[in-house]
């Protein structure tokens, strides 16, 4: 076992729960959550991450992880894409739905980026994307995270506000993510 803790920088404990649910209880390394408000830069995804990691190692000065969420349409180029929280704070999930109102394509996907460092000086930061396609609906269900009332997975007549924790842990965008990140590190730990 590593003898520091990879910190997982979030303020959001709804992430925390599902990422600490996905993981499950054989992966090899502790993981502790820090909740840094680290700023977020405009641009792709994957660079957006990226750029937060590189915060976050600077801050905890060891192993990080962070995670980095979009919700892509597919009318709209891919907006809002990674600045969907600010999306949602001004017209919350029902305005996310209205936005494609004049598109007939309302289909849109789910981006979960995981980045990893470890903390080392000049250390490559590791990105792990997990992606699922679905659709943008009129909200239904528990509006308790984000914007899960009005994302449908592909292959299912719920929205992940509907399902069951366990149903969208199993074929989330956070669920492939994860499943990248958890290989990577507990492979890296038999070499480490
Ligand atoms: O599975 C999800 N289902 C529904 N909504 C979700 C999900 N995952 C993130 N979200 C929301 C949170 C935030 O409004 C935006 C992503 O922004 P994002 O910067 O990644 O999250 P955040 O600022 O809440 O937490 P953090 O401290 O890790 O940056 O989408
Ligand atoms: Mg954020």
């Amino acid at each position: 076992m590593m003898a520091r803790p990879i910190i997982l920088v979030t303020g959001n404990k709804n992430k925390l729960k599902e990422f600490v649910q996905i993981l499950g209880a054989d992966f090899p390394y502790k993981v502790e959550n820090q909740d840094i408000d680290l700023p977020e830069y405009q641009g792709e995804p994957e660079e957006i991450a990226r750029a937060k990691c590189e915060l976050a190692a600077q801050h905890v000065k060891g192993p990080v992880i962070v995670e980095d969420v979009s919700l892509c349409f597919n009318a709209l180029g891919g907006m809002p894409g990674p600045y969907v929280k600010w999306f949602l704070t001004k017209i919350g999930p029902a305005g996310l739905h209205k936005l494609l109102h004049g598109f007939e394509d309302k289909t849109a996907y789910a981006q979960c980026i995981f980045a990893y460092s470890s903390g080392e000086n000049g250390a490559k930061v590791h990105i792990f994307d997990g992606r699922c396609p679905g659709q943008i609906v009129e909200p239904r269900g528990p509006t308790s995270f984000g914007w899960d009332p009005v994302f449908q997975p592909d292959g299912f007549t719920q929205t992940y506000a509907e399902m069951p924790s366990e149903t969208k842990n199993k074929i989330s965008h956070r669920y492939k993510a994860v499943a990248a990140l958890k290989e990577f590190l507990t492979k890296s730990h038999d070499t480490l």
